[in-house]
C-alpha cells in the first residue's frame, strides 16, 4: 500500500472572495502563508514518529508555496506535478459565485450539472479532469509502494479523490469537507483506494471553511 496525505493549499484572496481560480495562478494571502507555517510545524511533529518519504505539489503557486515550508521542515524536496493541478474552469475563472450564473450562464450550468461529458467553455470536462487526476495519482502511488507521501493540491482534486476512494458518483452529493490546509489520508493498493481519515485541520483549529462548490 501507498499512504497518501492529500493536502489542500492555504487560503488565497480569491478563496476568501469566492472567486473561481482553476488554472489562474493566484498566490497565498497573508492568512494562507500563516496557515502553511502552522501546517509545517504540525507535520514536523508528525514526521518524528510517522516517517514521510516524499513530497509532490501541483505546479500552481498556491499549492507549491504551501508545500515549501513543509519541505524545509522535513528536509525533502518538492517534486512538481502538473497532473494534480486544479481543474481548468475556462471562462468561469475569475468569476465569483454570486454572479457566475448571470455572467456566464451556459458555462455555469455545465459546471453545476456535474455531467462528466458536458463541455465547459475553455476548460476541462469533469470527466477529463477526473481521468487526469486518477491516472496521475495511480502513477505516483506505484512509485512509492510501502511509503507515505504528501501531495499538495486543490479543492476540486480532493473532491475527485474522495469520491474515487469512497465509491461516490461524480454527480451525487458530497458529505466531506474540502478545507484549506486540511490533511486527508488515503491508502492506495493497486486499484483499491480507501479513505483512512479526512479533513484533519487540528493544526489550525476552527479557522477554515469549505468554499468549494458545487
Ligand atoms: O480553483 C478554485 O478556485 C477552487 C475551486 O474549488 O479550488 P482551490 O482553491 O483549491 O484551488
Amino acid at each position: 500500500m501507498t499512504e497518501i496525505w492529500f493536502i489542500r493549499h492555504g487560503e488565497t484572496d480569491w478563496n476568501r472572495q469566492r472567486r473561481l481560480q482553476g488554472w489562474k495562478d493566484i498566490p497565498l494571502n497573508e492568512f494562507g502563508v500563516n496557515q502553511a507555517g502552522l501546517l509545517a510545524a504540525r507535520l514536523r511533529e508528525e514526521a518524528r514518529h510517522t516517517p514521510i518519504h516524499a513530497i509532490y505539489s501541483s505546479d500552481l503557486q498556491r499549492a507549491h508555496a504551501t508545500a515549501v515550508p513543509v519541505s524545509e521542515q522535513l528536509g525533502l524536496r518538492v517534486r512538481v506535478e502538473p497532473g494534480i493541478r486544479e481543474r481548468g474552469f475556462g471562462v468561469l475563472e475569475g468569476l465569483d459565485h454570486e454572479h457566475i450564473d448571470t455572467q456566464a450562464p451556459e458555462a455555469a450550468a455545465a459546471w453545476k450539472s456535474r455531467d462528466p461529458l458536458r463541455p465547459l467553455d475553455g476548460g476541462e470536462t469533469l470527466g477529463q479532469f477526473q481521468s487526469r487526476v486518477i491516472s496521475t495519482v495511480d502513477d505516483i502511488a506505484s512509485r512509492h509502494e510501502g511509503e507515505r507521501i504528501l501531495l499538495f493540491t486543490h479543492g476540486g482534486v480532493l473532491d475527485i479523490i474522495w469520491r474515487h476512494a469512497s465509491g461516490v458518483p461524480l454527480n451525487a452529493p458530497r458529505d466531506a469537507a474540502l478545507l484549506n490546509v486540511s490533511i486527508n489520508r488515503v491508502g492506495v493498493q493497486g486499484r483499491k483506494w480507501e479513505v483512512l481519515d479526512w479533513g484533519d485541520v487540528g493544526h489550525v483549529a476552527d479557522e477554515v471553511g469549505d468554499d468549494v462548490v458545487p
